[in-house]
């Protein structure tokens, strides 16, 4: 039986998170920090044999859940799998995979991932039904941390399921890694969102779109514009390890909105400006090292103005704010990328910042218990190999 792997990046957003819930628009960029994902299905059982298993590995955690064709059958009553069109996992059908993730026992310690093995039953059950197979996933991601490790773990679940399904028909004979054509990436995505549905509550769409097409894009209302850095840009991400929910982040947001209508509204508005500025900049070309540190200080007086916002959204964190007079020391500048409340914090390197101060900056934030790690902004996107 084939068996198809995929891998989808993580993000950072530079702009506009939280905004682009409530129609702002939003920048964001693919890292090269995957989440991988391995499928295969199981060939009929001879009668008399049982009836296979589904198996969901998470290789990183040390985790295996195992359900059997005839339990998920019992609990969501008769398969309706329509690959080539996807489904929103009603309250009702919500409730009935909750039960199913419950009587796995997953640990206290790591009760978080239950909604993430929610998305997976909804995804697997609705492409491919009942039928017996394993998946194994690993992750290059700190999960819940900002870096869209939800929405990854969608995009390359869609995809592995859908590439053993008719919907997408990719040459299977081909090796190596694999792009899928627009059309493909859109179904792939428009599952991934189905499952970021389940674990984000009420999500943007940017986090799973990025991660499937990659590179950079603008984002509003569900639209893509793809973007080019006309320069690179180089981000210190620290990861400030405080864990932390965005579901209950966005959540928190709505809620803020609802009692502040006028004042959010404006606020939301503001970021809608930056973002847009900051796309504008971000592709303008820089043709000297006064023009590349002219467009850098640009882009750090946005992402400041930007961080700002987000305190006003009541997204910050003691930790972020650590993170953030630690940088301004070395005159950098941050913000905090993706649901914030902890999680991960963004520095701009600017083009000619030594080696020696970056290596300052890193020393000062990790003797504080922070993590860092230098990304290039803009990558790959989703791809799978069969093998
Ligand atoms: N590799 C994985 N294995 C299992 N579950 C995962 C994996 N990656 C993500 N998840 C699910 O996604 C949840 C984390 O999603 P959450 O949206 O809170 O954080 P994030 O996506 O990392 O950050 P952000 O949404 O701010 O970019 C986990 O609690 C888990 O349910
Ligand atoms: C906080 C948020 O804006 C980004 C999380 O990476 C949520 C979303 O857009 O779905
Ligand atoms: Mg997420």
């Amino acid at each position: 039986m084939a068996e198809v792997r995929a891998r989808a990046p993580g993000k950072i957003i530079l702009s506009g998170e939280h905004a682009v819930v409530h129609g702002s628009t939003a920048v964001a960029a693919a890292i090269d920090l995957f989440t991988h994902v391995s499928f295969r299905l199981d060939p009929p059982v001879p009668p008399g044999n049982g009836d296979g298993s589904l198996g969901l590995e998470l290789k990183d955690l040390g985790l295996a859940f195992f359900w059997s064709p005839s339990r998920l059958k019992e609990g969501l009553g008769d398969a309706v799998t329509v690959p080539s069109t996807p489904v929103s996992c009603s309250p009702e059908r919500i409730k009935l995979i909750a039960a199913l993730v419950e009587e796995q026992d997953i640990p206290e310690a790591k009760i978080w991932l239950s909604s993430g093995i929610a998305a997976f039953i909804h995804l697997y059950t609705s492409i491919h039904g009942y039928k017996a197979g394993k998946v194994v996933i690993s992750s290059d991601l700190p999960l819940g941390s900002g870096l869209g490790s939800s929405a990854s773990f969608c995009v390359a679940l869609a995809a592995s399921f859908l590439a053993l399904s008719d919907a997408i028909t990719v040459d299977k004979s081909q090796g190596g890694w694999l792009r899928l054509c627009e059309n493909e990436l859109q179904l792939v995505n428009r599952w991934a969102f189905e499952g970021e549905k389940i674990i984000h509550g009420k999500p943007s769409g940017i986090d799973n779109t990025v991660s499937a097409f990659g590179n950079m894009i603008q984002f509003r209302l569900g639209e893509l514009i793809h973007i080019e850095s006309s320069a690179p840009l180089r981000m210190l991400i620290t990861n400030t390890k405080v864990g932390r929910n965005t579901k209950a982040l966005v959540a928190g947001v709505s809620e803020r909105a609802s009692r502040h209508p006028d004042a959010m509204a404006a606020v939301f508005t503001a970021v809608n400006s930056i973002s847009k500025e900051l796309s504008t900049i971000i592709q303008s070309p820089a043709l000297d090292d006064i023009s590349v540190t002219a467009r850098e200080e640009k882009i750090e007086e946005l992402m400041e103005m930007n961080q700002g916002l987000l305190q006003c959204m009541g997204v910050s964190h003691a930790s972020i704010e650590t993170v953030l007079r630690v940088t301004m020391k070395y005159k950098l500048t941050s913000k905090l990328t993706g649901a914030g409340g902890g999680g991960c914090v963004l520095t701009l390197l600017p083009t000619l910042l030594s080696s020696a101060i970056t290596d300052k900056v890193v020393a000062e934030l990790e003797s504080s218990g922070f993590q860092c790690l230098k990304v290039e902004v803009g990558g790959e996107g989703l791809q799978i190999c069969f093998s």
